[in-house]
């Protein structure tokens, strides 16, 4: 008989995925994208929507801190004053690349603010759990990393939902937290906007922009510490 705890639920679970959800799980993986311009305006159900805060507040966090809390966006006035807050960010940004990378930097579709039907802001709370916090005695920053892999299990339960997300950091923190009004002791992590789509890219928007490649993940391997070791060919080649 399955092993139960006091709210007489059991404590394992069958460990195997069959292999249909195998490869869903890297299916969601490898067409999840960045989404910018492509967001259709119908509404996200909030059965969905209940579903995608599920999966990020499921996210593991650093002594199970789960510092994060989630605004949800759907009043146009509001995502109006974010989409101002990302343009005073954009010409600043604009600015910092230089001459014909400028030009190249000023023709790409960076959010999809407006465009979204929903923006979710994912925070993070970095009191959340006293001040010596198990996992982070050492690493301090754990916290707002907790709060990122919320953000990708977020990302991944969208793309298997069907809808799109776009990642906005093109903000000024100090902006986000006077429109939204969060309280000067948390941290604003990331700017979501959520919603279907009428179509994913194969490949990275900034990739298909010629912006940017895909690195080998070969060159990025290394054994036993920085060494690029030989002996190790029947991974690298497994790699590709
Ligand atoms: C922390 C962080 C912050 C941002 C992003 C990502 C992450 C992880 N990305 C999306 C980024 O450009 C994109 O993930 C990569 O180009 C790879 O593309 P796919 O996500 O695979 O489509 C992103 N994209 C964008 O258009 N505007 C933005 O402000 C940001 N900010």
């Amino acid at each position: 008989m399955a092993m139960r705890d006091a709210t007489d639920t059991p404590i394992q679970y069958d460990p195997a995925f069959t292999l249909d959800e195998r490869v869903a799980v890297y299916r969601c993986i490898h067409t999840r994208r960045d989404v910018r311009g492509q967001f259709r305006h119908d509404p996200v159900p909030d059965e969905v929507l209940a579903r995608l805060l599920e999966a990020a507040h499921h996210a593991p966090s650093v002594g199970f801190m789960q510092p994060w809390d989630f605004i949800v966006i759907r009043d146009p006035a509001v995502k109006k004053k974010v989409h101002a807050a990302f343009a005073c960010a954009q010409a600043e940004a604009t600015e910092m690349f230089e001459n014909e990378q400028r030009e190249r930097y000023r023709r790409l579709k960076l959010e999809g603010i407006l465009d979204a039907p929903v923006g979710i802001c994912i925070t993070c709370d970095r009191a959340r759990a006293g001040k010596v916090v198990l996992g982070r005695t050492h690493q301090p920053e754990m916290d707002l990393y907790s709060a990122v892999c919320a953000v990708e299990n977020l990302w991944l339960a969208a793309r298997a939902e069907n809808l799109g997300v776009g990642w906005v950091s093109i903000l000024d923190y100090n902006a986000l937290r006077e429109v939204l009004g969060i309280p000067p002791e948390i941290q604003p992590i990331a700017y979501l906007c959520v919603g279907s789509v009428t179509h994913f890219y194969a490949k990275p928007e900034l990739e298909v922009a010629g912006w940017r490649t895909r690195l080998p993940l070969h060159d990025l391997v290394w054994f036993d510490g920085w060494h690029k070791r030989t002996g190790n060919e029947p991974l690298l080649d497994a790699i590709g």
